[in-house]
C-alpha cells in the first residue's frame, strides 16, 4: 500500500525546475517529510541511455524509452519509496513527455497508451516564466539539449504544457502552476509545500533507511 505523496515537477526547458526541487526538498524536509528526490529520465541503465542519446534518438522511439524508463523507475524505485511513507519529488515525468513528445510530433493519444499504468502524481506542478526570462536563464546557463536549442521552444512549450495541465487535470490529477518569474526557487518551494499537509510532528510516516 502507499502511504507516501508523489510530486511531480516539470516545465520548459531552463525555467528552474532542478533550482526548485533542490529547494522543495530542503522546505519538505523541514516541514517533516522523508523526501526521496529523483528525476526523470532515471539513473537506471534505460534512464542513463535514454538521455544520452536522446538527441539523436527522435518522435515514436524517443517516447517509447521515456515510458519504458518511467516503468522501471515506478517499480524499482518510486512505489518502493512511496510504500515506506516517503515524498518523492520527481524532476519530470508525464507532463514533460505531453510536452517535449509532442513538439517531436508524436500524438497525445499515443504518449498516454505507452504510459498506461503508471502511478499518477498526488500533485503535479507546472513551472512557468515569461519566454524572454526562460530564453535569458538558458542563454546564462547553457542549454542542456536539442530541445533547448531553437529561441522559440520556450513558448511552444509553455503552450503545451497548458494543453497537458489539461490532460492531467482530466486524468483527476491535482495540477498546480507556479510562476518563476520574480520569485527565487525558495519561494517558488514555499508556495507548493503550502498544497502538501505539514507532517512535523507526525511520527512512524517513514522506514529508515
Ligand atoms: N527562480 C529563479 N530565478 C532566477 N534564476 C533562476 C531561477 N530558477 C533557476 N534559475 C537559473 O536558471 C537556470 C536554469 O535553471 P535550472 O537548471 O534549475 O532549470 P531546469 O528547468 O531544471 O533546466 P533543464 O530543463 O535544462 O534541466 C540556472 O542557471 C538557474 O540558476
Ligand atoms: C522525462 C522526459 C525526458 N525527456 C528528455 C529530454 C532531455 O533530453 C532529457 C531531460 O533533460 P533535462 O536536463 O532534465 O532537461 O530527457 C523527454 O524527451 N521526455 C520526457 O518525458
Amino acid at each position: 500500500m502507499s502511504t507516501g505523496v508523489f510530486v511531480t515537477v516539470d516545465g520548459p526547458g531552463g525555467c528552474g525546475k532542478s533550482s526548485v526541487v533542490t529547494a522543495l526538498d530542503t522546505v519538505l524536509a523541514a516541514r517533516g517529510h522523508h523526501v526521496h528526490p529523483t528525476a526523470e529520465p532515471s539513473t537506471s541503465p534505460i534512464g542513463v541511455f535514454t538521455r544520452a542519446h536522446a538527441d539523436q534518438i527522435t518522435g515514436r522511439a524517443l517516447a517509447c524509452l521515456v515510458a519504458a524508463d518511467r516503468h522501471h523507475h515506478l517499480d524499482h524505485e518510486i512505489r518502493p519509496a512511496l510504500s515506506q511513507g516517503r515524498t518523492v519529488v520527481c524532476d519530470r515525468y508525464l507532463a514533460s513527455t505531453l510536452v517535449l513528445q509532442r513538439l517531436d510530433g508524436v500524438p497525445e493519444d499515443y504518449l498516454l497508451a505507452l504510459n498506461t499504468g503508471i502511478h499518477l502524481p498526488d500533485l503535479a506542478v507546472i513551472l512557468t516564466a515569461a519566454p524572454k526570462t526562460i530564453t535569458a536563464r538558458l542563454t546564462a546557463r547553457g542549454a542542456h539539449h536539442r530541445f533547448e536549442y531553437d529561441p522559440g521552444t520556450p513558448a511552444r512549450e509553455l503552450t503545451l504544457y497548458q494543453d497537458a495541465a489539461r490532460t492531467l487535470g482530466r486524468l483527476g490529477v491535482r495540477v498546480i502552476t507556479v510562476d518563476t518569474d520574480h520569485r527565487t526557487p525558495t519561494e517558488a518551494a514555499r508556495q507548493i509545500a503550502g498544497y502538501l499537509p505539514d507532517r512535523t510532528g507526525s511520527v512512524g510516516r517513514a522506514t529508515a533507511t
